[in-house]
């Protein structure tokens, strides 16, 4: 049976030219859990979720998200996800505040005002609602992107290096924001560098090398000095 936010890739290809960025891999992931997303530099992660996000075609194989076929439907694939992006995506011109008034005027939500503030809040990004993002530190504009995301509850989470250069209480803002997003049945999937903290946000990891899956495992095989051994080995 699926489940709301169940996400299926099989031989996913994406090439952009010469280079073969992605080269087959094979990705589940089910509603009301998250999956990390590992790798080296280059290992094929951001493309993979731009791939799941509706905003790269992939090249061969089939990716359904949420029980929809991204090829077939990317509109409303985007409909049904929520995406941060490890770069980019944010207005330099726009404030916090115009941000999320352009979300819910295309998602066509209704009353999130409280949902918004509440959010911008809990990512201490209250103070600079109606400052304008081209003057935010990387830090900031990281907070932003994931408040952006989860901003209209999508049934599917993408998070791209969500926690890259976040302080501590940014970390736990977005912790706070994946553990929510899975109570209410969505699908997370999480990439990221950082092992200890994808530890403690998910369920299931996906390692990648080179553009392919190397290995699929509990995320609690990868806690502590043995799973930063058994992850470095899955490196080399
Ligand atoms: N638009 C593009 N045009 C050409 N090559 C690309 C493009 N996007 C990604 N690539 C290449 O595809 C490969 C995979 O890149 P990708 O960004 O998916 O890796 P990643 O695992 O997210 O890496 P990182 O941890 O550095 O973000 C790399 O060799 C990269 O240079």
């Amino acid at each position: 049976m699926s489940l709301m936010g169940d996400i299926k890739v099989r031989g996913l290809r994406v090439r952009f030219g010469t280079v073969e960025a992605v080269r087959g891999i094979d990705v589940t992931a089910y509603g009301g859990r998250a999956t990390a997303l590992l790798g080296r530099n280059g290992a094929g992660k951001s493309t993979t979720m731009r791939v799941l996000a509706g905003v790269v075609p992939p090249t061969a194989g089939t990716v359904v998200v949420d029980g929809i076929d991204v090829v077939a439907d990317p509109l409303r694939t985007k409909r049904r996800t929520g995406y941060c992006p490890d770069v980019g995506g944010l207005v330099p011109r726009a404030t916090p505040w115009e941000h999320l008034q352009l979300a819910a005027r295309l998602r066509r939500l209704e009353d999130w005002e409280d949902r918004g503030r509440d959010l911008l809040e809990r990512f201490e990004l209250g103070d600079a609602a109606h400052r304008v993002t081209g003057g935010f530190s990387h830090g900031m504009g990281r907070r932003l992107s994931v408040v952006l995301a989860a901003f209209h509850e999508p049934p599917v989470l993408l998070l791209d290096e969500p926690f890259d250069g976040v302080d501590p209480l940014g970390v736990d803002a977005t912790q706070q924001v994946i553990r929510e997003a899975k109570a209410r049945g969505a699908a997370v999937l999480v990439s990221t560098h950082l092992r200890d903290l994808a530890v403690e946000a998910c369920e299931d990891a996906l390692v990648l090398r080179g553009g392919s899956a190397v290995a699929g495992m509990d995320a609690a095989e990868l806690v502590g000095e043995a799973g930063a051994r058994a992850y470095r080995s899955l490196l080399d």
